[in-house]
């Protein structure tokens, strides 16, 4: 098939040992340190800057597949932009190869983080999107934090460069995540972040009203 790589049993072995399930013990969430090789995240940040940014946040934006209305906390399919760009489908069919995820992600934000900025604690929108969300980190390191809703319990990851992490289950449903707004985390200092969100939208207008409840 058209740009599917062939992955031999050996590679699957080695990525079964490189994914990391329930990670930090949080149910549900999944971590892939090395998703994209440097080259690969060099090519994607030098394409996606070549894309017009959004300015409608404190931190710029991208949207593609839906635009994502974060006041309303919806997406319906008048908010249809088009088909994922090529290098956003690829990388949507990598995470769909690698078993990250079970379904291919039809909608993408792009957020761009500058040292001081951050985004609040929240549990991405649950009749928008489907179970598994995949966040994908470029350009600098920063600290995330989860906290279990019903404890309080906190637990903190360090973003890599070129890593994935999968929200599914639990951690999707029961777990906020958030980054602090600031300069630096445990004393490294922050640079330009740019992180990909990849999901699935949930479109049906009858699951829409059963999970409103
Ligand atoms: O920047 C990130 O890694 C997370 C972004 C996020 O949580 C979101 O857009 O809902
Ligand atoms: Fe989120």
């Amino acid at each position: 098939m058209k740009n599917k790589q062939l992955l031999l049993f050996s590679d699957y072995d080695k990525l079964s040992n490189q994914i990391h399930r329930n990670y930090l013990n949080v149910p549900g969430l999944i971590y892939y340190e090395s998703f994209l090789a440097p080259s690969e995240q060099i090519i994607c940040l030098e394409t996606l800057d070549c894309h017009t940014w959004l300015g409608d946040l404190k931190r710029r934006v991208q949207h593609y597949g839906y635009r994502y209305d974060y006041k309303a906390r919806r997406v319906d399919p008048s908010m249809y932009v088009g088909p994922l760009p090529p290098f956003a489908a690829k990388i949507a069919e990598k995470l769909v190869l690698t078993g990250l995820v079970s379904k291919k992600p039809d909608q993408l934000i792009i957020n761009e983080y500058r040292p001081g900025q951050g985004i609040a604690p929240h549990v991405d929108c649950e009749p928008c999107f489907q179970d598994e969300i995949a966040t994908i980190s470029l350009g600098s390191v920063y600290e995330m934090e989860l906290s279990e809703i019903s404890t309080g319990i906190t637990k903190k990851v360090d973003l890599e460069l070129g890593s994935c992490l999968v929200f599914t289950g639990c951690s999707r449903y029961a777990w906020k995540h958030g980054i602090r707004p600031r300069l630096t985390d445990r004393g490294r200092k922050r640079a330009r972040r740019v992180s990909l969100t990849f999901r699935k939208v949930i479109l049906d207008e009858r699951n829409r009203k059963e999970v409103d409840g």
